[in-house]
C-alpha cells in the first residue's frame, strides 16, 4: 500500500534548492594522480615542516603566496618565480607557497576556487576539485611544497595528499569539527588566534588536534563513514593579530609559548606578517617582516616560521561576478598582497636573519 502525504505537511528540504552530485574523491584522484616526483615534494616538505617545528632543522619555516588563486595560470607563474628563488635560499629557509582555494568570509563574498571557480556565481564545484588537484600536482612538480587552508571537511579528501602544510583560519580555529579533522590530516597544520584576538582558543585547538577522535565523515568514495584518528602532534598556533590591532611583538609571543608549555605543548609559534598584523594593508607586512628578521637575527626564541600574502603585483581589486576578463593579471581578488619583487627582497631579508643567527 502507498502512503501519500499531504505535500503542505512535507518536513525536509524546505530549503534546498537543488542537490546534485559531488565527484568521488577516489575517482579524481585516479584522474589526476600523483606521480613519484610530486610524492617526493610533499614527503619531503612535511620532513622538513617537522623538523623546523621541532627546532631539529635550524630553518625558518615561511608559508608565502597569493591570499587566494584565482587564475591558475597566475599561480603558476607565481609558482615558478618562487620556485626558483626558494632554491637558492633553501639552506636557510624552508618556503611553503600559500595555494589557498577556500576562503572563510566575515559575511559574504566569493568563496574561493573551488566553491566557484568561473567567478561568475555558477558554483561548478567538481569543476573547482579539479582544477585545484591539478594546480597543486603542477606547483608541487616544480619541487615547491604547497600550503592551505582547510575549511570545509569534506575538501581535504580531494586534495590533502598533495598538501605540505595545512592551516585553520581565524573564523574556525574554535570548531570541533575543524579541530577533530587536523586530528586526521597527515600533514602539519598552523591555527591561527581568532579574529577578536583570543590566542587561548588557538592553544586549545593545538591541544584537541594532538588527540584522538572519532566523528561522521566520508571515506574516499564519498560514503558516509565513521573516522577514528590518531591524533596531529604537529599542530602549531599562528598568530594573526587582530581587528584590535597587532600580535607579533616578544610580549605575546612569549605569552603564547608559556600557554603552549602550560598545556603540554611544544612551545612554537608562527607568525603571519598579514590580517590583523598589517592591518589588511599590504605595505605593511614588509614592516612586520623587517622587525621580525632583527628578532630572529638575536636568536628570539619560539619564533618558528613566517606567513606573508603575496601575488604577482601588490594590492587588491574588487571581482565583479561574471566579469573576470576585467581583471588585472596577477592581482588579488581577496585580501591585498605584496608584489612579487618586494617579496623576493623580504625572503633574502628572512635569509640572512637566519645566517646571522
Ligand atoms: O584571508 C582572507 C580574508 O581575510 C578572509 O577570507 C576574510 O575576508 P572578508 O573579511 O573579506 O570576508
Ligand atoms: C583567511 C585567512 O586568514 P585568517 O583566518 O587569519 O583571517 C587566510 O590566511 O587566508
Amino acid at each position: 500500500m502507498t502512503i501519500t502525504f499531504d505535500p503542505t505537511l512535507a518536513l525536509d528540504n524546505q530549503r534546498t534548492t537543488s542537490i546534485s552530485p559531488l565527484i568521488p574523491p577516489a575517482l579524481l584522484r585516479e584522474e589526476l594522480p600523483v606521480g613519484e616526483a610530486v610524492a617526493q615534494t610533499v614527503h619531503k616538505g612535511r620532513t622538513g615542516t617537522v623538523g623546523v617545528l621541532d627546532g631539529t632543522d635550524d630553518r625558518l619555516l615561511v608559508v608565502v603566496g597569493p591570499c587566494s588563486v584565482h587564475d591558475t595560470a597566475a599561480a603558476m607563474d607565481y609558482a615558478q618565480r618562487l620556485a626558483a628563488h626558494a632554491e637558492g635560499l633553501g639552506e636557510q629557509l624552508h618556503v611553503v607557497m600559500r595555494v589557498y582555494f577556500e576562503k572563510p568570509r566575515t559575511t559574504l563574498g566569493w568563496k574561493g576556487l573551488i566553491n566557484d571557480p568561473g567567478l561568475d556565481g555558477s558554483f561548478a564545484v567538481n569543476r573547482g576539485l579539479r582544477m585545484a588537484r591539478r594546480l597543486l600536482l603542477d606547483v608541487s612538480s616544480l619541487g615547491l611544497p604547497v600550503g592551505c587552508e582547510f575549511l570545509d571537511p569534506i575538501t581535504p579528501q580531494f586534495i590533502a595528499d598533495i598538501v605540505t602544510w595545512g592551516s585553520i583560519g581565524a573564523r574556525t580555529a574554535a570548531s570541533q569539527v575543524h579541530r577533530q579533522l587536523c586530528s586526521a590530516l597527515s600533514m602539519p597544520v598552523g591555527i591561527k588566534n581568532s579574529t577578536e584576538g583570543d590566542v587561548q582558543v588557538a592553544v586549545d585547538a593545538t591541544r584537541a588536534a594532538a588527540a584522538s577522535h572519532v566523528f561522521a565523515g566520508i571515506n574516499s568514495d564519498g560514503v558516509a563513514a565513521l573516522l577514528t584518528t590518531a591524533g596531529n602532534p604537529d599542530c602549531h598556533v599562528i598568530l594573526r593579530g587582530s581587528a584590535a590591532g597587532p600580535n607579533y611583538d616578544a610580549g605575546t609571543v612569549s605569552d603564547t609559548l608559556g600557554r603552549l608549555r602550560k598545556a603540554g605543548l611544544p612551545e612554537r609559534v608562527l607568525i603571519d606578517a598579514s590580517h590583523g598584523n598589517s592591518g589588511k594593508d599590504h605595505v605593511r607586512q614588509a614592516e612586520v617582516v623587517g622587525e621580525l628578521a632583527g628578532r630572529i637575527e638575536r636568536g628570539e626564541r619560539g619564533l618558528t616560521g613566517v606567513m606573508l600574502e603575496s601575488f604577482l603585483a601588490g594590492g587588491r581589486q574588487d571581482l565583479t561576478l561574471g566579469r573576470a576578463d576585467e581583471l588585472t593579471y596577477g592581482q588579488s581578488i581577496t585580501d591585498a598582497c605584496l608584489d612579487w619583487s618586494t617579496t623576493a627582497r623580504l625572503l633574502d631579508r628572512l635569509a640572512e636573519a637566519v645566517r646571522a643567527r
